[in-house]
């Protein structure tokens, strides 16, 4: 395994104001009893609402975070104490952090990286060879990061972050703000690296079209525990999301009209919208047709936003 944790804990101390001259002290579990496993080569997602210990857990997987408890190790170092063996083998993209030098042009950026990481020449060259191609540097390699768009930029940490031939690849929300094109080509960046199957990576997002792209494994964490870790499918699976099917009719919904194997969840003029509960869309549809004349169908998966927000809701009852 090339990440592995154990019951990784980490509490802040936070003062809060009780009166006028009194303090309290509270500790925030941010983290707060980690296992996880991560093999090498896979690309995991790691999702949660708004604080529920996404960046805390990176920031000790990365060693920037000292843990309050449980263990960690990362290419089989220790992350804080081996922090500087560990800076080589790792790549981080944290989205607010930058880094790229904002007054020099891009491409300074990354000679500069080459000479701190002391990479060989031509492995730097091959290596930024592969990024300008995929993700279209070109265009703006002599331009100041100061004045590169948002999407531009990220493009740049990316390969900021890849140049050294990391063997795990930290990213945290790394398609935050961008227009769809920029997000697109990010996103058809990280399936490349997936793809090549070398490098692992962590990936946390908001977006969760981000998972579904890129992501067969998925961790979700709230209050600082893993409330699920498995595929796309096996959340579908356990949060019971259904299939749906909408037809427009040639005539009016029949009242009354029940159909095996689906639940009439809406009817709204010639459009009915049917929940399959148990039977297959062939089946439903087929039945459907033998029952009303039919003009137009379509089958609608569950959406991942739906199901991920039942999650979050259930974690916090
Ligand atoms: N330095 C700190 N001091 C005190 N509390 C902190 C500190 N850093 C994080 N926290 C708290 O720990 C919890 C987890 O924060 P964290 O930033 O890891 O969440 P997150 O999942 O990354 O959230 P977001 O999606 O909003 O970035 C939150 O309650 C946060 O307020």
């Amino acid at each position: 395994m090339i990440i592995q944790t154990s019951l990784l804990r980490k509490d802040f101390t936070v003062r809060k104001k009780a009166g006028r001259f009194r303090r309290t002290r509270t500790t925030v579990s941010a983290v707060d009893g980690v296992t996880l496993s991560v093999a090498e080569g896979e690309m995991l997602g790691y999702i949660g609402p708004n604080g529920a210990g996404k960046s805390t857990t990176l920031k000790m997987l990365t060693g920037v975070l000292t843990p309050s408890g449980g263990t960690v190790s990362v290419c089989g170092l220790t992350p804080v104490p081996q922090r500087i063996q560990l800076a080589r083998r790792i790549g981080v993209v944290f989205g607010q952090r930058s880094q790229l030098w904002w007054d020099l042009p891009l491409a300074e950026s990354f000679t500069l990286l080459r000479h701190i990481y002391r990479v060989p020449a031509a492995d730097h060259a091959m290596r930024l060879k592969y990024c300008r191609s995929l993700l279209d540097l070109d265009e703006f390699l002599d331009t100041p990061v100061r004045q590169l768009s948002l999407g531009q930029r990220m493009r740049g940490e990316l390969t900021a972050a890849l140049l050294h031939g990391p063997k795990v690849l930290f990213l945290d929300e790394p398609t935050i703000g961008l227009d769809v094109l920029s997000k697109q080509a990010v996103r058809g960046f990280l399936g490349e690296v997936a793809a090549h199957g070398d490098t692992t990576v962590v990936l946390t997002t908001h977006d969760l079209a981000d998972i579904e792209k890129l992501c067969r494994r998925l961790v979700v964490i709230d209050h600082g525990r893993v409330v699920h870790d498995g595929t796309l499918e096996e959340l579908h699976a356990t949060y019971r999301s259904k299939r749906r099917i909408v037809a427009d009719l040639d005539a009016s919904w029949p009242e009354g009209l029940t159909l095996p194997g689906a639940v009439v969840e809406s009817v709204e003029g010639q459009r009915v919208t049917l929940t399959l509960e148990g039977a297959t869309a062939g089946e439903v549809v087929a039945r459907l047709a033998q029952a009303v004349p039919l003009r137009d169908l379509s089958v609608q998966e569950p959406e991942i936003e739906d199901v991920v927000a039942r999650l979050y809701g259930q974690a916090r009852e």
